[in-house]
């Protein structure tokens, strides 16, 4: 009897617990989607679009937009600060004003660290280097890294580029030289040739190593990143954000048992991106180790004198060994540590710059006016030497004026967070712990009260007379500002140069056909969905860049 009694009363217990749990979770989930944002939020009162979707918000139009082109609209239409309501009640706000922006990107930059879901996403695609650590980490690392990217370093570097951009001109020219008509020119798909020829050069520069993915079409290196690439946009960027907001996950996609389990991953639909990113990721990591191990064994690497190759990672690899030889190291890189520094230079630095020279030839392509002026800058500078050096190419005003712009209006990295790590007042407003804010980009670039009416168009001789109310820092946000700006910038600028230069000097760009526009992908990089195709065409009295 008793012991009836007893499984009576547990079974009971137990019922009330579930139903006591059931109804917690469903206040937490009520509260957060619906309580919370319409009832009590301190930023009620900011103004912004409706809240949107009960679960979603307005992520579903942001992740369907072009990127950032929502945050824009809402910025004309409820003024420079803007809430947003993003999934499961997660409030964002957006902040347009150069003092708001140097608040959180300058001033008090470490109260405002990317947050670990975007954290998260950069260390598995791009190695758990630069872009995931903050505080102290961070500036030891970039203490360590701020040589590789010095004028004179990058001086030195200038050249590496050409073998590359050889190689581009010596393909285009073949397909051009081989069309039906070679007059007419010959389409290629712009956005594929522009990621080649500059993974061989991030190559080259940061391990002193030949990918030659433009000659190879099975390059693995090529191939993995594609992939990758290929999961940041649309609804796989959404797959993506929502698995690495799981607390680990990174880590755990990056892992060796990850890799070995990964066919696990593959059938459970909700994780078949990581399927996908575990694979890409392991070859991306095995190629670049074993570039690591020959780096290590090369002894032109450990030499100091001038003649000690240049490439980031022997700088990094001489750099540890002055570490390790002081008494004190306070910070010598781990083998670990460097492959994932440049890891993240891969990552960081081939799709941007890539993204960056596609736009740059579209926007050409449709301004021939720019394009023509363009080349009668380039021509007599290739007419003198086939490979111009790094003072050649920045005394190029026009040059510096169409990359500018181009990095303006269409910016390779068009958005970027940050969370509020404790509550603040940002531009007068209350800002609770844990709202995310946005970093806008592509709308600071193109806003009209800095830009003036045309600020949504190219227009490159801007750059000839700036606007009154231009802000050399927070006016155009491409790189972004402060202590996580973008390491590679002046790196990328003078890449983007050298290529531009080349490609314009031997070949005209034009659409590929008539109404054709761009379809930049809503994504962490703003590629071109349909990789762009612009036809090529070869200029009457080709320049002597490249084997003719
Ligand atoms: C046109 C080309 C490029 C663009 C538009 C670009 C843009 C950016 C932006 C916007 C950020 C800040 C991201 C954030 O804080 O969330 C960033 C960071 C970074 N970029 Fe670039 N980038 C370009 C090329 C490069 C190159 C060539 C390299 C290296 C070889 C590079 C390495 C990095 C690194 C390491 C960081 C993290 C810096 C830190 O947190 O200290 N980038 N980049």
């Amino acid at each position: 009897m008793s012991t009836l009694l007893s499984s009576i009363v547990d079974g009971l217990a137990s019922k009330h617990i579930a139903i006591g749990i059931a109804a917690s979770l469903g206040y937490f989930v009520i509260h957060r989607i619906w309580i919370w944002p319409y009832l009590l939020s301190p930023l009620r009162s900011v103004p912004g679009p409706p809240l949107g979707h009960p679960i979603w918000g307005q992520y579903r139009t942001i992740i369907r937009s072009e990127s950032g082109i929502p945050h824009r609209e809402w910025v004309k239409q409820y003024g420079p600060v803007v809430r947003v309501l993003g999934p499961v009640g997660i409030e964002r706000l957006i902040f347009m004003k150069p003092e708001a922006l140097h608040q959180i990107l300058v001033k008090h930059w470490l109260q405002y660290p990317r947050p670990s879901f975007l954290r998260n996403i950069l260390g598995v695609v791009a190695g758990y280097g630069l872009l995931t650590v903050t505080g102290d980490e961070h500036r030891h690392m970039r203490k360590a890294m701020n040589p590789a990217f010095s004028i004179p370093n990058l001086m030195a570097q200038t050249d590496m580029y050409y073998k590359s951009i050889d190689g581009l001109i010596e393909i285009l020219k073949a397909g051009v030289h081989g069309a039906q008509v070679p007059e007419d020119g010959k389409v290629f798909h712009v956005y594929d040739w522009m990621s080649k020829v500059t993974l061989d050069i991030i190559c080259e520069t940061a391990f002193g190593y030949n990918a030659d993915s433009l000659h190879d079409p099975c390059n693995e290196l090529a191939e993995a990143y594609e992939q990758l690439v290929n999961l940041q946009t649309g609804p796989n960027l959404a797959k993506m954000t929502f698995l690495m907001s799981i607390p680990g996950a990174g880590r755990l996609f990056s892992s060796q048992w990850a890799y070995d389990h990964r066919h696990w991953f593959s059938k459970l639909p909700a994780f078949g991106s990581a399927y996908t990113v575990i694979e890409a990721m392991y070859r991306i990591r095995r190629v670049s180790s074993a570039m690591l191990r020959e780096k290590m064994q090369d002894s032109a690497v450990l030499a100091t004198d001038t003649e000690a190759k240049r490439d980031i990672m022997s700088l990094l690899v001489r750099a540890r060994k002055a570490d390790l030889d002081k008494d004190k190291a306070v910070y010598a890189m781990t083998d670990r540590a460097m492959m994932d520094q440049v890891l993240t230079f891969l990552g960081a630095g081939h799709e941007t710059t890539a993204t960056g020279l596609t736009w740059t030839l579209w926007l050409l392509a449709n301004d021939q006016e720019s394009q023509n002026k363009l080349r009668e800058e380039v021509a007599p500078v290739f007419s003198d030497s086939q490979r111009p050096d790094y003072r050649s190419l920045k005394d190029l005003q026009w040059l510096d004026c169409v990359i500018m712009e181009s990095l303006r209006v269409l910016p390779p990295v068009p958005l970027t967070i940050r969370t509020a790590a404790q509550t603040d007042y940002v531009d007068g407003v209350l800002v609770p712990k844990g709202t995310l804010l946005v970093i806008p980009i592509r709308v600071v670039n193109t806003w009209k009260v800095v830009w003036g009416e045309d600020a949504e168009q190219f227009n490159p001789k801007r750059w000839l007379n700036l606007p009154k109310n231009y802000h050399p820092v927070f006016s155009m946000l491409s790189f972004i500002a402060g202590p996580h700006a973008c390491i590679g910038k002046t790196m990328a600028i003078m890449e983007m140069k050298a290529i531009l230069a080349a490609l314009i000097a031997n070949f005209s760009f034009e659409p590929a056909y008539a109404g054709q526009t761009a379809k930049p992908a809503a994504a962490i990089t703003m590629k071109p969905t349909d990789g762009m195709p612009l036809r090529v065409k070869p200029i009457r009295s080709p320049s002597t860049t490249g084997p003719s």
